[in-house]
């Protein structure tokens, strides 16, 4: 694969100041495996502190508001987390969708709304066990991303998590995960033409230092958004290193 691999930690509502100790140690095992792009996207409460003392990662936002500014108490634009110290924002993760309500619209207009201030974005999708069982996932995730992407690819990656295997212990088949990466690259090339093979299309729900290497070297798998095992360097840097092992 031409890019490098993005391993990117999503810490959810996890981590006090205390945690940022973990997050430096992440920092300079990151900058020993230059192979590989590494971030996390802490609490906004850590981002500023984050930027600061992690040089070698990227920072990000779990969440943005599609609007630039306005009365909308107690959420936070794109524009506001970029001065924060943010430079990518995660869009669409299950638990927001579930959590939140929110729609393919919405998370679209995150998207742009992150993209207009020139930061990266994560957008995530994945189905619901009762789907994967019903032998429809495929069909649904796809359809989730069409209608989920922004106009343009611009500094855009997509994150296929299964719902029933996020913090489960959980994950799916390697031929499944094989399976539905092509059909999300087919939904980008059909969208994006040329540019939509570029942009990365990471796996997460339940990635451990044991299974990574087994689910990187999946074809179309360009890295990994972990929850769990990314806030501990003891838990994170194994997958750093492992991606950092594949070809
Ligand atoms: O955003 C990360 C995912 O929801 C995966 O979480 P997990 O690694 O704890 O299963």
């Amino acid at each position: 694969m031409s890019q490098r691999y993005y391993i990117v930690g999503n810490w959810k509502m996890n981590g006090m100041r205390a945690a940022l100790s973990e997050a430096r140690a992440i920092d300079r095992a990151a900058q020993r495996l230059p192979k590989v792009e590494v971030a996390i996207a802490p609490p906004v409460t850590l981002i500023a502190a984050m930027r600061e003392s992690s040089t070698g990662i990227g920072v990000g936002a779990q969440n943005c508001h599609h609007a630039e500014k306005g009365a909308h108490t107690g959420d936070l634009s794109a524009p506001m987390l970029r001065e924060a110290g943010a430079d990518f924002v995660i869009v669409g993760h299950s638990e927001r969708r579930a959590d939140h309500h929110e729609t393919n619209e919405q998370v679209k207009a995150k998207a742009e709304a992150a993209q207009a201030v020139d930061m990266g974005v994560i957008l995530c999708v994945g189905e619901s066990e009762a789907e994967r069982d019903s032998g429809e996932a495929e069909e649904v995730v796809a359809r989730q991303l069409a209608a989920s992407l922004p106009e343009t690819a611009q500094r855009l990656s997509v994150a296929y998590e299964p719902i029933w295997a996020i913090g489960t212990g959980r994950v799916p088949q390697v031929s499944d995960v094989a399976a539905m990466h092509k059909r999300l690259r087919a939904v980008l090339t059909d969208k994006y033409a040329e540019e939509g093979a570029d942009v990365r299309i990471l796996y997460g729900g339940s990635v451990k230092g044991e299974n990574a290497e087994e689910l990187l070297a999946v074809a179309e798998v360009g890295g990994a958004l972990v929850g769990g095992a990314s806030l501990t360097a003891d838990g994170f840097v194994p997958i750093i290193a492992a991606a950092a092992e594949q070809d």
